[in-house]
């Protein structure tokens, strides 16, 4: 079944520039499916190392493309899990691409399926974030000025986040007029189907609400004008999902795990 998306706040409802929010992105099928998935493959962490933009009081799994392609040459995940996480993505990717009226290409340049969950012992009064307010591409400081430098994603130029699920507490998206959380322009709460994107830079501060119950899970998904910083393996997870072709899985497996050097004697 084909799902009918379309527009449900736009630019004025969200009080910013550059923003939107497009419900009916996924059927719940599709969801169950994607959820499933992080259920039983998501691994633990969030991708960061050391400096973690995320609260110690949930816990961060995630699977990326690389992994789900990893998964399926075992045959431990059904190519139809990977299919739809391939087919939501690309949708998401076309309608970014019609919404925004970009001219030329935009090339994924990271994807991610991650779940937070709420520790069991966490306070429910908490009024932290899940992931602090941030630019995706720049590192913002209180006084307001992002520096596009290392270890910042600078590339990346748009982003999108998929919400899977709505059963937990709190985790809303937010925009902020500030660095710090304390002037909110609007608010997101997550449910099945419903994609929010922007573009990446200061003019789009965002951050993720506690979760105080339950666990959130979402498809972040991350863009860049700049073919330079191509998500590697996607194009190969095309051919294997079109033609679940054995020869693009050999070569993936070969390209991420080097064979041990083996000395000829
Ligand atoms: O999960 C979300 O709603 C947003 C996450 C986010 O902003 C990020 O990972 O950069
Ligand atoms: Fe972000």
């Amino acid at each position: 079944m084909k799902q009918k998306s379309g527009v449900t706040m736009n630019e004025i409802d969200l009080k910013g520039t550059k923003r939107v929010v497009i419900d009916g992105m996924t059927t719940p099928k599709q969801c169950k499916s994607l959820m499933e998935i992080a259920k039983y493959y998501a691994v633990i962490g969030d991708g960061y190392d050391g400096k973690s933009p995320h609260t110690i009081l949930e816990k961060f799994e995630g699977i990326t493309f690389n992994r789900a392609l990893f998964l399926s040459y075992y045959k431990m995940l059904n190519l139809k899990h990977l299919h739809t996480f391939f087919e939501v993505t690309e949708k998401a990717k076309e309608l970014i691409k019609v919404h925004f009226k970009l001219k030329g290409e935009l090339y994924f340049s990271y994807t991610q399926l991650v779940c937070r969950s709420a520790r069991p012992d966490s306070p429910t009064n908490r009024t932290d974030f899940s992931h602090k307010i941030h630019a995706d591409n720049c590192i913002i400081m209180e006084n307001m000025t992002c520096f596009r430098t290392y270890p910042a994603f600078t590339w990346r130029d748009y982003s999108a986040i998929l919400y899977l699920n709505d059963e937990f507490k709190g985790g809303e998206f937010v925009f902020s007029a500030d660095a710090v959380g304390n002037k909110i322009q609007s608010k997101i709460r997550p449910k099945c189907g419903r994609l929010v994107a922007f573009s990446s830079g200061p003019e789009n501060l965002h951050g993720v609400k506690a979760v105080k119950r339950g666990t959130r899970c979402a498809i972040g998904m991350w863009f860049t004008l700049n073919p330079d910083y191509v998500e590697k393996h996607r194009d190969l997870a095309k051919n294997v999902v079109d033609n679940n072709s054995q020869f693009e899985m050999d070569l993936l497996v070969n390209l991420d795990y080097p064979k041990p050097y083996v000395p000829n004697t």
